[in-house]
């Protein structure tokens, strides 16, 4: 109805804000875009869920997300992936999952900061009863 509209309109544009801060920040460029296969012929084999910034916001824009949990939860897959992928102890492994639990960290800070608790209470409810 028109209500749940005016919340779910007021959710994308939140969500928005949140997505793009993460993808200015420096610290997540290797989260920004998909993994480029070319360059890493084995992604597929092992991540069988690609995410990344760019396509999270166009999940956005998709309408795909009706409460901040589930835009979260796709947060948590580019963690996941990450730690999946690059799980050795080279500087590098350990640079790239220091990085995904950071882009984590500062997810959930940005939402809690930013998202009035009854406002999700309300978006859980629009997407519950759908
Ligand atoms: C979220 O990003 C990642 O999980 N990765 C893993 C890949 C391995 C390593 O770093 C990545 C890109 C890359 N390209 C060329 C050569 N080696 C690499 C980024």
């Amino acid at each position: 109805i028109c209500q749940e509209e005016n919340t779910l309109r007021e959710l994308r544009i939140f969500l928005r804000d949140i997505c793009a801060k993460l993808a200015r920040n420096k610290q997540f460029f290797m989260f920004t875009k998909p993994v480029d296969i070319e360059e890493v012929p084995d992604y597929l084999d092992i991540i069988k869920e690609p995410m990344d910034l760019e396509t999270l916001m166009s999940k956005i824009d998709k309408h795909s997300y009706i409460c901040a949990r589930d835009f979260l939860d796709d947060i948590d897959l580019i963690v996941r992936n990450a730690l999946e992928y690059n799980p050795d102890k080279s500087a590098e492994d350990k640079h790239i999952r220091h990085r995904a639990c950071s882009l984590r960290d500062k997810a959930y800070a940005f939402i809690k900061a930013e998202m009035d608790s009854d406002f999700e209470d309300t978006c859980r409810d629009i997407r519950d009863k759908r």
